[in-house]
């Protein structure tokens, strides 16, 4: 299994390298060659912007070569055994000896242990590895180092490395993340990745950077990533179901009638349609993100951090919301397939199992979403200090004078409402921590006693914001496109926010005007879009325009010949080589005979 994975990544990666591809279409070709994921993943995925984000020019023409040439396979070995969110708790250290110019990388104990980085149990023979730097008998922090774990002709561990695969996972079974000790192993001076920080050759710390988390620069990358992965790996999902749930004919409503497609039950539509709203939302929503990002990266070029906050704010709730909502639209999908929705050649569970995993990897849910209220309790305190808001914050604006808002059920209406909401939450959790802190308690205490708020305040935000870029992306990339093509595109947009409007409407009850007939005619509004996209259902899949071999379904396959995979799937299994397993005379029939 894992000489074939590695095997069909290398052929992946050195396909694309002749191609002169960018990695970006790497990760989408990987798609092709993995149910899962590639060792190789995080070499491109980390490793490289690690050292992009992090090294100085000259590092970056010693590494950098190397890393594209794929002469060094690496990885980014920064969670350990027993810290994984609390990257300041970390525990493996480099310790700066300036009698020989070099760290000394250490191991204190089994929780210090390096644990999940990806390609780290098998495949690299380098990592980023984190560790708290201390020179001069100073501690100063989390920073990062480049290491060589493994002998690059014998790929056997270096002298004083420990390292091994950490065993089998709910996914991400081809990605052999693993573990990593080390015994007293010496680095030279320069393997410290000092674009952020230096140490000079007597010692002496020398801080670059003004921002002190742009150590945490690659994570921020990463979960910008996500967002667009997200929509790519729930498109797929939806396809799946969608095509499946055409092919599929169950039940008889009506006496005389043939067994209907189950895409015809309203139920089915309400599973599946906000899937494919939600694939488009996420992907409008991840470039106007990545925009953002290469805004900020602009920025910093230019000596000025003042963007990072609401950037780290912004990647950290739309990593968190995406992922979440992905797992469980992926789930949705299953659900919706019925039983071969739960074979593994459907692909489901596995598109499920690598959703799943990036709901808590690069920063878990909760964690990220408290990170965006930080944020959002600052910009609060901020506007009552008459301090100008950052642009995605305008919205506070409007609950300064504490007025409800009126409910409007236009769509451009239904975004107004949902900023009231976020408005009205995050003004909620401000008033709570006061509450607290009058009541004596210390401000750290009154921040955990509001976290359940705080983090249904960085979603109401987070949803607020994709609200707003799906429709105004939507009606900006379709201004000049075909009526019909407009008109689906504005059910789907339209859809997004009439579920969620129908998801959340305890908020907007508290926030707006919303009425009870308010919500009846958003519920009749809601069914009534249902059947509308119906006839279009099909083809909106379709678009997404994935090959069969990356789709790699049973039930997703362009030809609808559902049956006849399943059961040519079926027949490709072991257990199916001979007619009587040898456990049937090793086992049951000695039982049978009373003999075991
Ligand atoms: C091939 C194509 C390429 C595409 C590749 C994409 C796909 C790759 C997939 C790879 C697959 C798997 C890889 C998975 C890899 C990993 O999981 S790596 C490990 C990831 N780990 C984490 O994300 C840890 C999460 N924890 C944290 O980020 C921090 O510890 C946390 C922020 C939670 C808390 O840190 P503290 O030091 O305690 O910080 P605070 O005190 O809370 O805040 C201090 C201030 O710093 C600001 N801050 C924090 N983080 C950042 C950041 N990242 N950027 C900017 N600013 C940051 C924070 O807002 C505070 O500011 P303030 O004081 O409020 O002004
Ligand atoms: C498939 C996969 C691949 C991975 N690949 C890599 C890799 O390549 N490199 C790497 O370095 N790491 C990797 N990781 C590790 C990953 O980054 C961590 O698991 C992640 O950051 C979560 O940290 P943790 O596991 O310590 O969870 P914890 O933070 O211990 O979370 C446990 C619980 O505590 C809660 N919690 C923690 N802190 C707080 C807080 N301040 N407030 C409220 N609640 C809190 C969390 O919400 C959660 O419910 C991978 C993980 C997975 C699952």
């Amino acid at each position: 299994m894992y000489g074939q994975i590695v095997r069909d990544g290398l052929v992946n990666v050195t396909g694309i390298e002749d191609l002169g591809l960018t990695s970006p279409v790497l990760q989408r070709t990987s798609d092709a060659f993995f149910k899962e994921i590639s060792p190789f993943l995080l070499h491109f995925g980390m490793f490289v912007p690690t050292i992009i984000g992090q090294c100085t020019p000259e590092q970056q023409a010693k590494w950098l070569p190397l890393a594209m040439d794929l002469k060094i396979i690496g990885t980014y070995a920064q969670t350990e055994l027993g810290h994984g969110t609390f990257i300041r708790g970390l525990e493996t250290t480099a310790t700066y000896d300036a009698s020989t110019e070099q760290f000394i990388l250490k191991t204190p104990k089994l929780s210090s242990y390096k644990w999940w980085a990806g390609g780290l149990g098998k495949t690299a023979n380098h990592c980023i590895v984190l560790a708290q730097l201390y020179t001069k008998g100073v501690c100063h922090g989390p920073h990062p180092f480049i290491v060589q774990i493994r002998d690059t002709e014998t790929h056997m561990p270096l002298p004083g490395i420990k390292v091994g695969e950490i065993g089998p996972k709910l996914g991400f079974n081809t990605a052999d993340n693993g573990f990593l000790g080390f015994e007293d192993f010496r680095i030279p001076r320069e393997n410290l990745m000092m674009k952020n920080a230096q140490v000079t050759k007597d010692g002496t710390y020398v801080k670059v950077a003004r921002h002190g988390k742009l150590t945490y620069g690659t994570m921020v990358f990463v979960r910008v990533m996500l967002v667009s992965d997200m929509a790519y790996c729930l498109a797929k999902a939806v396809t799946i179901a969608v095509r499946y749930s055409a092919v599929r004919r169950q039940s008889q409503p009506k006496p005389d009638q043939p067994e209907p497609q189950v895409l015809d039950y309203l139920t089915q539509q309400h599973k599946l349609f906000i899937c494919i709203s939600t694939a488009h939302a996420m992907k409008l929503t991840s470039t106007w993100l990545w925009n953002t990002f290469t805004g900020v990266l602009a920025d910093m070029r230019d000596g000025n951090t003042d963007t990072l906050p609401e950037l780290h704010a912004l990647s950290s709730c739309l990593k968190a919301i995406s992922t979440s909502d992905t797992s469980a639209l992926i789930e949705q999908c299953r659900f919706a397939c019925g039983g071969h929705g739960y074979m593994y050649s459907s692909n489901l569970p596995a598109l499920y199992s690598f959703a799943t995993a990036t709901r808590t990897y690069e920063g878990d849910y909760t964690v990220l979403l408290l990170q965006t209220a930080r944020f959002l309790v600052k910009s609060w305190e901020q506007m009552d200090e008459g301090k100008p808001l950052t642009p995605t914050l305008a919205y506070l604006e409007q609950s300064r004078n504490g007025s409800q808002v009126s409910w409007d059920d236009s769509p451009e209406g239904i975004v107004r409402g949902f900023d009231a909401v976020a408005a009205g939450r995050i003004g909620a959790c401000v008033k709570s921590i006061r509450k607290h802190i009058n009541n004596g308690m210390d401000y750290e205490d009154a921040w955990q006693m509001t976290t359940v708020q705080l983090v249904g305040a960085a979603e109401a935000h987070c949803r607020a914001v994709i609200c707003r870029v799906y429709r105004d992306e939507t009606a900006r990339l379709t201004a000049g496109c075909s009526p019909g093509v407009k008109a689906v595109l504005d059910q789907l947009s339209t859809l997004y926010l009439l579920y969620w409007a129908l998801e959340r409407t305890g908020d907007l009850l508290r926030f707006s005007s919303l009425s009870e007939r308010d919500i009846e005619n958003l519920q009749a509004r809601y069914e009534a879009l249902l059947l509308k996209i119906r006839p279009n259902a099909v083809g909106l899949v379709d678009a997404f325009d994935f090959r069969d071999e990356v789709l790699m379904s049973t039930l997703g396959s362009y030809d609808g010949r559902v049956y006849e995979r399943l059961m040519e799937e079926a027949l490709k299994t072991p257990l199916n080589r001979e007619p009587v397993s040898d456990s049937f005379h090793k086992y049951i029939k000695p039982m049978m005979q009373g003999k075991l």
